[in-house]
């Protein structure tokens, strides 16, 4: 089975925040992606609330439950004792924990399983405990997947971020898709299963797809938010030239 497709709408409420307004409605594009065939949402709300807000949260689990009852919500984040709570209250099928700074501007980079296994394993077991998922964010290193394992997880979430970033360099790209694979394979061989994020967009998911046949989800927002109103562009134009009365 292919990997799933989990669409990220934090670019999405980025964009809604820049006014007071409603639009573009996180709910209403999200709607919108799992009605075309995406496996399930995700967001990483900040601490700034800089996109995703907290008051999204409960009413994505609203559309998942009410129209979608076999999407999957996945909430990714640091696990501060605020998005604890956050993930207890509104029941995501997946977390993925992030060991983003609040002041990052995004993700960059995976857990020290081993250095971070005190910070780790109670927060892993609070959340299977809760009966959650749980994936943590993993640099390309197979040598850490027995430490990611001894944390309790469920899987690892492959940062893809160096891939995305230099796919215009073939031999480079190749050189960090091998070291993805390697980690896959290592994380695999552990037991635990595998997501991919970050800079995926269609140029270089097959490859990536080729490469790790067994990825279980991607979760891509970003780029697909750039297709979006790209490929959207064109259609909207025709309806203003109408509405302007042409
Ligand atoms: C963990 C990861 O790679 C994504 O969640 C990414 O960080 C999206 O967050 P931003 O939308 O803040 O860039
Ligand atoms: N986990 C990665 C994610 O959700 C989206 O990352 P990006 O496509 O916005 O870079």
């Amino acid at each position: 089975m292919p990997a799933k497709l989990s669409v990220n709408v934090n670019a999405i409420a980025m964009l809604r925040n820049r006014r007071d307004l409603p639009w573009p409605s996180v709910t209403g594009l999200g709607r919108i992606a799992l009605a075309a065939g995406a496996h399930g949402l995700t967001v990483h709300p900040r601490p700034d609330q800089r996109h995703i807000r907290f008051s999204d949260v409960p009413e994505i689990r609203a559309l998942i439950d009410d129209e979608f009852p076999k999407a999957e919500f996945n909430i990714e984040g640091y696990p501060s004792e605020d998005f604890l709570q956050l993930v207890e209250k509104h029941q995501p099928e997946q977390v993925t924990l992030v060991p983003d700074d609040p002041s990052q501007a995004t993700s960059d980079h995976g857990w020290d399983f081993a250095g971070q296994a005190s910070l780790l394993k109670p927060v892993v077991a609070r959340l299977k405990k809760g009966g959650f998922r749980v994936s943590l964010f993993s640099d390309a290193d197979p040598a850490a997947m027995s430490a990611a394992r001894d944390t309790g997880a469920d899987r690892i979430e492959l940062f893809t971020g160096p891939y995305g970033a230099c796919f215009d360099d073939s031999a480079k790209a190749a050189k960090e898709l091998e070291k993805l694979a390697k980690t896959a394979e290592a994380a695999l061989a552990a037991g635990l299963a595998v997501n991919a994020g970050h800079d995926l967009v269609v140029d270089n998911l097959p490859l990536l797809m080729k490469r790790i046949p067994k990825l279980a989800e991607v979760s891509i927002g970003h780029g697909l938010t750039a297709d979006a109103l790209e490929h959207g562009m064109a259609g909207t134009i025709r309806r203003y030239i109408k509405a302007c009365g042409w």
